[in-house]
């Protein structure tokens, strides 16, 4: 019990925590009126690195900050290496405003269905169309044993499952049983595995698990970003792929990926929605990291010795000035349906892709 406490006190004091901290969204102390909207606490970015103004200045007059370099690769776009980052690669706007679109609808309708996996089957089971539902505005009810059919404080073990129902069918049943809104779920998904399952509890692959390959769309996109990574000659193979749901004050903290067998192929990571920072620490928590932001279209590539690098992302910004996504809005705004739009003004979405073997 000692031990873990001062665990976690050493973990406080690394580089990489106080990194995480000085980035997280916290909110003022002032007094607040219930008419005044919590204010964020201002944050210094000046150390951020900003590859989309890298990007500019490169293209302007082939001037790029120190550390940074180019990699001569066969992407039709500039893709940046740093130098004491062996193995980390940054492609700015990688992905067109289409593909970002056409991610973002994925992620949120087809990534999450069954046999995929999501942060929501540990408690509810398996889901179908969450999305559909929570635009329907359902409400997900537990299903009861007969004989606990009319006790309100029936423990979840007597749950025999959960299904969607109509608002008004549910006021017709009374309150006696378990139910949450599929807004309210849709709002709480945090992650979904494609391909071969990653098992969170055991932090490995169950390849026992039923699943589904990953769209070959999806395949073909990710081999082409992941050239400049790849060893000469070698094809990279999708195999798995980790969908991160990012709403306002969600964080994912230092952590490393070290569960693929071969770490000279990368990961493929694919950010879209909302601006977010991300943390690119060293081997040790100690080291102190790089922070940099990450916007809708960015791709980032961690093969050799990145992957044995400590990352995370400490904060995610939603607000209209500094979320960067009006592009994206426009986009969604041509479209009959505004459920996409709603949802990404406020969200951030990270799809990574895996070679598992
Ligand atoms: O959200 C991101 O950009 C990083 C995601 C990540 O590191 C992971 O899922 O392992
Ligand atoms: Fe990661």
């Amino acid at each position: 019990m000692y031990g873990s406490d001062s665990a976690s006190e050493d973990l406080e004091r690394t580089a990489f925590r106080k990194a995480e901290k000085k980035y997280k969204l916290y909110y003022q102390d002032t007094y607040r009126t219930p008419k005044k909207k919590k204010q964020p606490k201002p944050v210094d970015l000046s150390e951020v690195l900003d590859f989309k103004s890298i990007l500019i200045s490169h293209n302007q007059n082939a001037e790029l900050p120190s550390g940074i370099a180019p990699v001569r690769c066969g992407l039709d776009r500039p893709v940046f290496s740093i130098e004491n980052r062996p193995g980390f690669y940054f492609i700015p706007g990688a992905l067109t405003i289409e593909q970002q679109c056409q991610w973002i609808k994925e992620s949120l309708t087809s990534f999450p269905q069954p046999p995929n996996r999501t942060n929501h089957n540990a408690f509810y089971g398996s889901i179908n169309d969450l999305f559909i539902a929570a635009k329907e505005r359902k409400i997900l009810v537990a299903k009861e044993n007969s004989n606990s059919e009319c006790n309100p404080s029936v423990s979840n073990r007597d749950v025999q499952g959960w299904k969607f129902f109509e608002e008004h069918e549910t006021s017709s049943k009374g309150n006696s049983r378990k139910s949450i809104s599929a807004s309210v779920l849709l709002r709480k998904l945090r992650w979904s595995t494609l391909g071969l399952q990653f098992e969170w509890s055991k932090r490995n692959y169950d390849v026992s698990l039923p699943h589904k390959k990953i769209p070959d769309t999806l395949c073909q996109l990710a081999k082409k970003l992941a050239a400049p990574a790849m060893p000469s000659s070698e094809d990279f193979q999708p195999e798995a792929a980790i969908v991160n749901y990012f709403g306002l004050g969600d964080m994912l903290g230092g952590h490393l990926d070290d569960m693929e067998a071969d770490w000279s192929k990368p990961i493929v990571s694919m950010s879209l929605g909302c601006k977010a920072i991300f943390l690119l620490g060293g081997k040790l928590r100690e080291d102190p990291p790089l922070a940099m932001f990450l916007r809708s279209g960015d791709v980032v590539l961690m093969a050799g010795e990145a992957r044995e690098c400590f990352h995370g992302v400490p904060r995610i910004f939603t607000d209209t000035e500094n979320a960067e996504i009006v592009p994206l809005e426009q986009q969604f705004s041509h479209e009959d349906d505004s459920s996409f739009l709603e949802y990404i003004q406020t969200s951030r979405i990270n799809i990574n892709i895996r070679q598992v073997f």
